[in-house]
């Protein structure tokens, strides 16, 4: 079942630790019996969200059926609380125990409201699985914050037999994730919703988890949770990192970026990078390049100027090659050089990564690396820790972690999911684009977008993650663009949109 995707609200995504001791804090704090009052609201909250959800996609409530998936834990509980409310909204609700125990009040209490409940068998027989094929909504209380990443039978086999027209909400994170890491490492739970309670868990935002979690709806239990490394931009958020000009601004105080992009091999990598540092609006971009390439910006962007000179900040190496025989990889080496804030792309990550110009020290204030999942891989390797483009996407932020620690550097690691991660583990993961936006040329889009936000001042954790919003914001909008539900779209005309995206982040 496909409910539609909210706009990627903010979100900050806290460790179980964090969690379990906020709530153990919060739970010092209130008289006897409150426990019980705190699963009552989460209860609630997943039975309100699965009667919007059941209403969404079957058009009503009453006389729809419901299967609980019921774990021996207290995400158990949550489920079964959650289906005693349906009962009360007329749904014909069974619960499907999968452990020996199950939450003894949950459980007495859904009892009473009518439910069926049926203690599955390891592995189920088919009575036990057969709820499922009729179920119109599943609601999986597994395990929660105490499961181990996997799941066990017979957990295995009802998962494996949810019906795909159900829809599926998760209590508080699909089971089967690791809840902290967001690997996926074994049998999992792949849900419509999730209600997260009390915070959101970093697999909520950590690829491949996330992509389990569907819809993410976070309810408050009133915890304090103290801020979290991870987090995710929403509109407000990128607005407030945006560098507005003043009404006495003249170019050069705006920022100006300079870029070596592009070579005779790819002269479209230098068109599309500078379209994103023009569009994402750099105050006056410089062109480092070969003639042909230098005469393709020119005749896309009159406005470039073409040759080094003084800059605030480098875009390097989107369509550089460094095995060419020409200037870029000099032009790139210089750059660096400098001391100024530098994004590196693509072959711009090779000339850095063989040479003396890496940076033992913490450089994440100034250096923004944007590979995608096979040149990290490839980077890693450079570092001595070698690792294949599917270790990277089974695992990507512990890899996007590891590169910032080996090189001191901001690590943007492009995906679905775009993770920005610096040495000492602060975090931000967007996920705004649609699928098309895997096109060709892309990257070199993201690439001059983040460019012009360094040129601007801000500093490469935020200018990773703000462009990287603006740029699926502006895939979004240009894919809309075509009509319908939206269609296929080119790296230019990501460019294009990008003033339209980051005029949406600083709408009041
Ligand atoms: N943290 C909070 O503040 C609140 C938590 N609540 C709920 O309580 C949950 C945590 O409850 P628990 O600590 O009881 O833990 P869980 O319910 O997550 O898991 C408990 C048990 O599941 C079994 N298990 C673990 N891994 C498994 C696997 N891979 N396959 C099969 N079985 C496995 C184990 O026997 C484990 O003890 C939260 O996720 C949430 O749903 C809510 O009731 C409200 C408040
Ligand atoms: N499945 C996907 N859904 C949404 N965005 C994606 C997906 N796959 C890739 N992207 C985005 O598309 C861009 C592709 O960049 P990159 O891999 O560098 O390609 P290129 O080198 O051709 O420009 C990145 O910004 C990445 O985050
Ligand atoms: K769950």
């Amino acid at each position: 079942m496909q409910l539609e995707q909210d706009r990627r609200p903010a979100v900050a995504a806290h460790s179980v630790a964090a969690v379990r001791a906020a709530e153990g804090a919060a739970l010092a704090g209130l008289p006897p019996g409150a426990p019980d009052a705190l699963m009552q609201q989460a209860a609630t909250a997943v039975a309100v969200t699965a009667a919007r959800a059941l209403r969404e996609a079957t058009g009503g409530i009453a006389g729809r059926a419901a299967v609980l998936l019921v774990g021996s834990g207290d995400n158990g509980g949550d489920a079964l609380w959650a289906g005693v409310r349906l009962r009360r909204r007329g749904v014909a609700v069974t619960a499907l125990l999968s452990a020996d125990t199950a939450h003894p009040a949950g459980l007495a209490a859904v009892r009473v409201a009518g439910a069926r409940v049926l203690r599955v068998s390891s592995p189920p027989s088919a009575t036990d699985l057969a709820p499922l094929a009729a179920a119109d909504l599943v609601i999986d209380g597994l395990v929660g914050l105490g499961g181990r990443p996997g799941l066990r039978e017979p957990a295995t086999s009802l998962v494996d037999r949810i019906p795909a027209s159900a829809v599926v909400v998760a209590v508080d994170v699909p089971s089967g994730v690791d809840v902290d890491s967001g690997a996926l490492p074994g049998p999992h739970v792949q849900a419509d919703v999730t209600v997260t309670l009390g915070a959101a868990k970093r697999c909520l935002l950590l690829p491949p988890a996330s992509t389990a979690a569907g819809r993410v709806e976070v309810f408050d239990l009133g915890f304090d949770v103290p801020p979290a490394p991870l987090r995710r931009l929403d509109a407000a958020g990128v607005g407030a990192l945006w560098p507005v000009p003043a009404p006495g601004a003249d170019k050069y105080r705006r920022g100006v970026l300079g870029m070596v992009a592009g070579s005779a091999g790819y002269p479209g990598a230098a068109v599309l990078a500078t379209s994103g540092a023009v569009r994402a609006g750099v105050g006056m971009l410089r062109y480092v390049g070969p003639d042909d390439a230098t005469r393709a910006v020119r005749s896309a962007h009159p406005e470039v100027v073409a040759g080094a000179g003084r800059v605030q900040a480098w875009a390097l190496g989107s369509g550089v090659n460094p095995d060419a025989d020409d200037d870029q990889p000099a032009a790139i080496r210089s750059a660096l050089d400098s001391g100024l804030p530098c994004l590196l792309d693509a072959g711009a990550l090779e000339v850095w990564a063989a040479g003396v110009h890496r940076d033992p020290d913490d450089a994440s204030d100034r250096l923004l690396l944007t590979p995608h999942a096979g040149e990290l891989a490839s980077l890693l390797g450079t570092l001595g820790l070698p690792r294949e483009r599917a270790d990277v996407e089974e695992r990507p932020f512990e890899h996007a972690h590891a590169a910032a620690e080996l090189t001191g550097a901001c690590v943007l690691l492009k995906g679905a999911t775009t993770l920005v991660v610096t040495p000492d583990g602060e975090a931000r993961s967007q996920a705004e684009a649609p699928a098309w936006l895997a096109t060709a040329g892309a990257g070199d889009v993201l690439a001059g977008v983040a460019g012009a936000l360094l040129a601007g001042g801000v500093r490469p954790l935020d200018a990773g993650a703000a462009a990287a919003w603006v740029h699926g914001r502006a895939a979004t909008l240009a894919s809309r663009a075509a009509g319908g539900g939206g269609g296929p779209i080119a790296a230019s005309d990501v460019a294009a949109h990008v003033p339209a995206a980051v005029a949406e982040a600083l709408a009041p």
